[in-house]
């Protein structure tokens, strides 16, 4: 069972929080930490935002967000994220549609009366608060209106010690707001919204400003408070790692519209389209136009050579798989036609080129190559210490017929049924 945080229909501040509107909002939002259900999660329907260009910044005909999952929303920058995410919470207002939370109709309520909780990308936390008040300070406000069923005194300071020691943000609760880095300022207006242990938790980027190491650690914290409270979480990123790794939903937006939803595993497995497929992944999906050979079932392009299990294609496609899939064959003494390599005799994709960039990444290596007659590079993964291709060798690929993806090339959508979850075009 899912918990949403039952809201303070007043949001009155019973302590002045100047200089922090968009906070202000955010803490009345779930000022009390009572639980109450929420079967239904988030919809979206029909809803459209305009700031006045051409092209709505956000144009959702439906979302549905499972109650209890952890969501994550991915696309690349401007594609409309922050503003989804801030018509749910309420701080921005959509020009048509409807946003249900816990199925209730909650579009023309104020932020304040919808039960979330949500974190900023800039942190906004009060300034002349230490890091210890600004954490406790929705707790503190919850218990001020509901002496009776709201935290106690000690409660609140145990919540406050938990998640300052889950953070790293012990030996920094003495201290305001001015005397963090960027980075610990970001922690603390993280751990101000999951002491709270919100139904509905709403994060804008909360990790863009850590490094690399507490990034990952914060990362873990999130899952694990997501695990255990059951809650609905929706966070935003452009980090595709962010976005595989921690969700148990992933969206996928571009150009304002929602493009793909489902599991995370299965929509990198699976892409809708050639956006999808080249967005999530790094490097990114390699994507050749083949044409069909004629007479038979072998696709050809520069370099390339496809038999498939499909069967005969009527027309061009474009034939994607990804760097980690191809598993690199040795090159020497090759005596294939110059134009490319002669169509594997099992299914499967054979490529031809050469070694164009050799780049080390620490568990690995990408190597780059160019096809003779292809313009668009393409690159090869190697796991561990695999026997590395200098600049300038031969290069020879095969890719399982199981690991190939196949796309319209004119609306670049995935040809075959395997595709998950929603898809929008
Ligand atoms: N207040 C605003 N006034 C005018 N245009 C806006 C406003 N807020 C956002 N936009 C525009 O709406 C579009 C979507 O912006 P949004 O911030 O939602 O994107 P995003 O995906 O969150 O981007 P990023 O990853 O860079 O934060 C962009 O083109 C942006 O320029």
């Amino acid at each position: 069972m899912t918990y949403t945080a039952t809201t303070n229909p007043t949001g009155s501040a019973a302590e002045s929080v100047p200089d922090s509107p968009d906070t202000t909002q955010a803490d009345s939002a779930s000022a009390s930490p009572a639980l109450a259900p929420v079967p239904d999660g988030i919809t979206l329907a029909g809803v459209v935002k305009r700031y006045g260009g051409s092209r709505a910044a956000l144009d959702v005909p439906h979302l549905g967000i499972p109650a209890g999952s952890f969501t994550v929303v991915v696309g690349p920058s401007g594609c409309g994220k922050s503003t989804g995410l801030r018509v749910i919470a309420g701080l921005e207002t959509a020009d048509a549609g409807r946003v249900v939370i816990d199925g209730a109709d909650v579009t023309g309520l104020p932020a304040g009366e919808r039960g979330v909780a949500m974190v900023f990308q800039d942190f906004a936390l009060y300034p002349q608060m230490t890091v210890e008040r600004n954490i406790s300070f929705g707790l503190r406000l919850a218990a001020r209106h509901d002496r009776r069923h709201g935290p106690s005194r000690d409660e609140i300071e145990s919540r406050v010690a938990e998640v300052c020691a889950r953070l790293g943000l012990s030996d920094l609760r003495r201290r305001l707001p001015r005397q963090l880095s960027g980075g610990e300022r970001q922690r603390v207006g993280l751990a101000r919204a999951i002491v709270r242990r919100p139904a509905v938790l709403l994060l804008d980027e909360p990790l863009s400003s850590l490094d690399a190491q507490l990034r990952q650690r914060a990362r873990a914290e999130l899952v694990r408070l997501h695990r255990e409270l059951g809650n609905t979480v929706v966070l935003v990123t452009h980090d595709q790692l962010e976005a595989l790794s921690m969700g148990t939903n992933l969206v996928v937006m571009n150009r304002g519209r929602v493009v793909q939803t489902g599991p995370p595993e299965q929509v990198y497995r699976y892409p809708a389209d050639t956006f999808v497929a080249t967005f999530l992944g790094s490097p990114p999906m390699n994507l050749h136009a083949v044409t069909p050979s004629d007479p038979g079932p072998v696709l050809t392009g520069p370099g390339l050579a496809a038999r498939l299990p499909e069967g005969p294609r009527p027309g061009p496609v474009l034939l994607g798989w990804r760097p980690a899939d191809g598993l690199v064959e040795p090159a020497d003494g090759l005596t294939e036609p110059a134009d490319g390599p002669a169509a594997p005799a099992d299914h499967g994709v054979v490529l031809r080129g050469v070694a164009d960039v050799v780049e080390f990444t620490g568990d690995g290596t990408v190597v780059t190559c160019v096809s003779p007659g292809e313009d668009t590079p393409w690159a090869v993964s190697l796991p561990g210490r695999d026997r590395v291709p200098a600049v300038g060798d031969p290069v020879r690929v095969r890719v399982p017929a199981e690991r190939v993806h196949l796309f319209d090339p004119d609306s670049g959508r995935r040809l075959d049924e395997r595709t998950a979850g929603a898809v929008e075009h």
